[in-house]
């Protein structure tokens, strides 16, 4: 069994436990209840710079624990005013420490779009992700069936979230892109083992279809990787560890912020 599909069945065990415990129509009546979800992909797009998307995580399984994260919602505040564009928060429990209470949390605190990042394999988990606030859902390609991938963006989608898609080969942008992801994230991470090889961001990015937000995702250590891959044709980054393991995150992302509108990088973006 690979990590991935060990985390996978932890999390359908969770889900059940869930599904018994409310009810889906209970989780529906609660997503109906929220203001509209916000525009992502307009958050993560700018002519003139890299975007941040600051993430929320405790623990992860390549590193153990990261933080303790006493008050997710505090961090995310300071991420924005770091200015951050979106937040993403793990919610899944067993090996990120994350939950959705998190979530609600922080979606109730910050005024960008927040991402839930978890792996999402049926409908319930994208109700869930709206029901406490999320207006992007993660999917993650190598973690579904081409069909189930399809049905789950157009879920997203009609809920007016934005799926963020994620692949790590080429094979598996292509079927992000089939799927209908208006967002793709290249993972520098490979969740079958855990290694990072930033090089597969520059690989892959090419392949994504003109008009999808592209979205470089894990090993972004400081500014110079936000650089790294705003070269390679990052619209956005998506950064975990690094900040959170910062003693002032607000000043990790604004440093980071400031790397991705750097006025070298114009001419590339204007390419
Ligand atoms: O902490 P890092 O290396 O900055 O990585 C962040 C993010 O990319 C990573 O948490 C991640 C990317 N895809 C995932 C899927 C599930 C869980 C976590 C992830």
């Amino acid at each position: 069994m690979t990590v991935l599909e060990d985390i996978v069945a932890g999390v359908r065990e969770d889900l059940a436990a869930r599904e018994d415990a409310v009810p889906l129509e209970d989780v529906k009546r609660q997503a109906e209840a929220r203001t509209s979800a916000l525009n992502a992909v307009d958050a993560l797009r700018r002519e003139d710079a890299v975007t941040v998307i600051a993430e929320v995580k405790r623990s992860s399984p390549s590193k153990g624990a990261l933080a303790e994260i006493a008050d997710p919602a505090g961090l995310a505040a300071d991420y924005e005013a770091g200015g951050a564009s979106a937040i993403s928060v793990l919610t899944e429990r067993r090996r990120f420490g994350g939950s959705l209470e998190d979530l609600a949390g922080v979606r109730a605190r910050v005024d960008i779009p927040v991402l839930r990042k978890d792996f999402v394999v049926a409908p319930y988990q994208v109700w869930e992700a709206r029901a406490h606030g999320a207006d992007m859902v993660l999917l993650i390609v190598a973690a579904l069936e081409q069909t189930v991938l399809t049905s789950l963006v157009e879920r997203i989608h009609s809920l007016g979230m934005t799926a963020l898609v994620e692949a790590h080969t080429a094979d598996e942008v292509a079927r992000a892109a089939d799927a209908g992801a208006e967002v793709i994230g290249v993972n520098a991470r490979d969740l079958h083992t855990l290694e990072v090889h930033r090089g597969v961001f520059a690989e892959l990015a090419p392949l994504v279809p003109s008009g999808v937000v592209t979205v470089a995702e894990s090993g972004v250590r400081g500014p110079h990787d936000v650089l790294e891959y705003a070269r390679s044709g990052a619209d956005a980054v998506l950064v975990g560890e690094a900040l959170v393991t910062q003693r002032d995150p607000k000043v990790a992302v604004a440093d980071m912020v400031a790397a991705g509108a750097h006025p070298a990088l114009r001419a590339v973006r204007s390419r």
